[in-house]
């Protein structure tokens, strides 16, 4: 198993009374690509933003490159790339002006990076940031956020407000680059899609708290839709319930969560299990309710 780049034990973050994050515990390894997956509100960002140090936890830690931390300092934010959701740059700055400035705070920059990734994403180098779209600017906020070559990315929903192609081609280039240069990236989205085409493991958030934690293989194994007529009081050993499902004709199916081996040990009528897309799991993790 490779090596473990960032952890966080028990991350809690409030507002007010509002729990935003709770207990989360994520690990990310050197080398892939995790699809951090919430709906709106689940909490992705607060958790992105306290992994940035740009919000403080009001309880666990974080273990960055082998250091435990309370709060994220400077020195390790210069081995991050981080593109928020709005990215605001001085305006009256051109891409290649920001470039410059940024490159500034980065002993390992590469300008000739800088302007290949300009190019492929299609950024005009000469235009103020005022006079660019909002697509326009997350792609440059992607490209200098590569360009300081950080061991970790942190992207959140950075393909909201991209068109179909942009999309891809972000999509293409984050692929190529974690590939190419053993990047490790945490990628924020609400798009089940788009993370079964680059994530390596996923990370399911829902109401601050982290549901599933794994590669998408194992999860499409392990959850399974059971329609039953007489539904058990009991479910079989190994398997924990996600959802339950109301049909038509009060009939119900339930979500379940196992092992391969459990399903196999279980008494279930083969004719009655069925697999799920991921978009269908994540919408049971989504639609979870505590008490199911
Ligand atoms: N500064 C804040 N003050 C009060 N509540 C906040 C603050 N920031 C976030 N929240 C609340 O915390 C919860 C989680 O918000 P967060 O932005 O982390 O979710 P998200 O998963 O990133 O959602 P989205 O996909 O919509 O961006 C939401 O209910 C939000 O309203």
């Amino acid at each position: 198993m490779s090596e473990v780049l960032l952890r966080t034990h028990g991350l809690t973050r409030s507002f007010d009374q509002f729990k935003a994050v709770d207990g989360v515990d994520l690990e990310l390894r050197r080398g892939e690509v995790y699809g951090f997956l919430g709906r709106n509100g689940a909490g992705k960002t607060t958790t992105l933003r306290m992994l940035m140090g740009i919000l403080r936890p009001d309880r666990g830690e974080i273990e960055l490159m082998g250091q435990r931390v309370r709060r994220v300092r400077a020195a390790q934010k210069q081995r991050l790339g981080y593109v928020s959701q709005e990215q605001v740059f001085y305006p009256w700055m051109t891409a290649l002006e920001l470039g410059r400035f940024v490159s500034g705070f980065y002993p390992d920059w590469d300008d000739a990076a800088f302007r290949r990734l300009l190019r492929v994403l299609d950024v005009p180098e000469d235009r103020k940031a005022a006079q660019l779209s909002g697509g326009t600017r997350m792609k440059l906020g992607l490209a200098l956020a590569l360009a300081h070559r950080p061991p970790l990315l942190i992207l959140d929903e950075p393909t909201a407000g991209l068109d179909p192609v942009a999309r891809r081609e972000f999509l293409d280039i984050l692929r190529e680059q974690v590939r190419r240069e053993g990047q490790t990236a945490l990628f924020s989205s609400h798009l089940v899609g788009e993370l079964e085409e680059v994530a390596h493991r996923i990370g399911i958030l829902h109401e601050g708290r982290l549901r599933y934690q794994g590669s998408l293989d194992t999860l499409r194994q392990s959850v399974r839709r059971v329609v039953l007529e007489a539904p058990p009081e009991q479910l079989p050993p190994g398997l924990s319930l996600v959802r339950r499902e109301l049909l038509p004709e009060g009939r119900e199916a339930r979500v379940l969560f196992g092992e391969p081996e459990a399903w196999t040990a279980s008494a279930f009528a083969p004719e009655a299990v069925e697999s799920l897309s991921l978009e269908h799991i994540f919408l049971a993790y989504a639609r979870r309710s505590d008490e199911s």
